[in-house]
C-alpha cells in the first residue's frame, strides 16, 4: 500500500511544501528542530488543514483541495502515538487498550487484542493503572491502544523522545515487529540516526519544509551533506545474518561470507539483522593487520574520498559486506597515499557498534 502526500501549508513565517510518495513499510520523517515535521504529520493527521494538496493512503483519499475532499481527523482510520504516552490514568491498561474499538463502526473489522497484547508483551500488565507502570510500559500500553483502533496507518511523532537510554532499547523492538508483522503503513517522525538505522523501511528527508531526499536508510546515513545532525552521525548501515553464539560473550555475524563479531544479540540463529557501524569507529590499514586486539577486519575498495572544510575525510569503501564509511584525517589520506581503486582494510572493533544501533532487519 503506497502512501503519498503533496500538502502546501503555511504556519506564521513558516511555510511547508512537501511532496513524497513512499511504499508500504516504515517512514521515518527525519529532519531538524523545526524543519517541519510535526506540522507534516499532523496535516497527515487532519489536525491541521493544508492551503492546498494531497494524502492519500493506498487509494483512499484523506485529503484533496482540487476534489473538496477533507476527511475530518477521526475519520481518517488513523492511529496516533506522541512522545508522552496520554494514557487515560483512570483507567486499568487493559480499559486504556481497548478504548478506541468503542468508536469504531460495526462494519469495520476489529484488531484482535490478543493479537497486539501478546505482540507488545503487555499479558503481565492488564490488571495495573498508569501510575503503576515505567515510561517504558506506558508507551507500548500507548502503542497498543493506537493499533487496536484498526487504523490504517500509524503514525508516531518522536514516541522514544521521552525515554531513557535503556527505554529506548526496550521500545525499538516492538516498532520493527510493527514494521515486520503487522502489515500496516508507519509514518514516524524523529532526528534520531539510531531509530532511522533500525528501523525505516524508507526514510523522507525534511529540511525548512521541504523534501530534500527519499531514500533507504544506508543512502541517507552515509552522505554528510544529508544527516541533519553532522558529521559526527554518519555512518554506513549494513545487513548480516546471525551465525553462532560463542561461549566468550560474543555473537558471530555473516556478511555475504564475512565473519562479523559483536557482543552477545540475543536473537535466535538466522536472523537476518542490521547493523549501524559509525564512520568515526573504522581504522584504515594498507596491510592485513596482525597482533591487534581489533576482531573485525574487512577488505575493501576505495570507492570514494569527500574531504570537508575540516582536518576529516570521508572514505567509502566496498566491501563483499556492502558499503562501509571510515571517517579518517586528511593528514592520514596524504600518509597512506589513499585514493580510489586502492584496496585497503577496514579495522572495527567488536564492541565499536553499539547494542541500540543493532536490530531485525525486515522479515
Ligand atoms: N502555530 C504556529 N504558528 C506559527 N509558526 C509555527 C506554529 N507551529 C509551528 N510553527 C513553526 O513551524 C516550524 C516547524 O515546526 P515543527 O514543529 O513542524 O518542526 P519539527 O521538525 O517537528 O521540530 P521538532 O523536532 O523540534 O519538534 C517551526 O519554525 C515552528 O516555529
Amino acid at each position: 500500500m503506497s502512501f503519498d502526500v503533496d500538502i502546501a501549508l503555511a504556519q506564521g513565517r513558516f511555510q511547508l511544501d512537501a511532496k513524497f510518495s513512499v511504499p508500504s513499510g516504515l517512514t521515518v520523517l527525519f529532519g531538524k528542530s523545526g524543519s517541519g515535521k510535526t506540522t507534516l504529520i499532523n496535516a497527515v493527521a487532519g489536525l491541521l488543514m493544508p492551503d492546498r494538496g494531497r494524502v492519500r493512503v493506498g487509494q483512499r483519499v484523506l485529503f484533496d483541495s482540487e476534489q473538496k475532499i477533507a476527511l475530518p481527523a477521526h475519520k481518517r482510520r488513523l492511529g496516533y502515538i506522541f512522545q508522552d504516552a496520554r494514557l487515560f490514568p483512570h483507567l486499568s491498561v487493559q480499559k486504556n487498550l481497548l478504548y478506541g474499538q468503542r468508536f469504531l463502526p460495526r462494519s469495520l473489522g476489529k484488531t484482535d487484542p490478543e493479537q497486539i497484547i501478546s505482540l507488545l508483551g503487555l499479558e503481565a500488565l492488564l490488571q495495573r493503572r498508569p501510575e503503576q507502570l515505567s515510561g517504558g510500559e506506558k508507551q507500548r500500553v500507548a502503542i497498543g491502544r493506537a493499533l487496536l483502533a484498526a487504523p490504517e496507518l500509524l503514525l508516531a511523532d518522536e514516541p522514544l523522545t521521552a525515554l531513557d537510554e535503556a527505554r529506548k532499547l526496550e521500545i525499538l523492538p516492538y516498532f520493527e515487529r510493527i514494521r515486520d508483522e503487522l502489515k500496516l503503513p508507519v509514518l514516524y517522525v524523529s532526528h534520531a540516526v539510531t531509530e532511522v538505522a533500525r528501523l525505516a523501511s524508507t526514510v523522507v528527508v525534511l529540511d525548512q519544509g521541504r523534501v530534500t531526499q527519499v531514500g533507504s536508510a544506508s543512502e541517507v546515513l552515509s552522505d554528510p551533506q544529508i544527516v541533519p545532525t553532522g558529521v559526527r552521525n554518519v555512518g554506513s548501515v549494513i545487513t548480516a545474518q546471525l551465525l553462532q553464539h560463542h561461549v566468550d560473550g560474543l555473537s558471530e555475524l555473516s556478511c555475504k561470507g564475512i565473519p562479523l563479531f559483536v557482543p552477545r544479540i540475543d536473537r535466535p540463529i538466522g536472523t537476518v539483522m542490521r547493523l549501524r557501524v559509525a564512520a568515526h569507529e573504522i581504522i584504515l590499514s594498507l596491510k592485513k593487520p596482525e597482533g591487534l586486539s581489533a576482531l573485525n577486519i574487512l577488505p575493501g575498495t576505495i570507492a570514494a574520498i569527500h574531504s570537508g572544510g575540516g582536518p576529516g575525510a570521508l572514505v567509502t569503501l566496498e566491501t563483499a559486506a556492502g558499503a562501509l564509511l571510515a571517517r579518517v584525517t586528511q593528514r592520514s589520506v596524504a600518509t597512506l597515499e589513499l585514493e580510489v581503486g586502492k584496496p585497503v582494510f577496514a579495522v572495527m572493533k567488536s564492541v565499536a557498534i553499539a547494542p541500540q544501533d543493532i536490530g531485525r532487519d525486515h522479515a
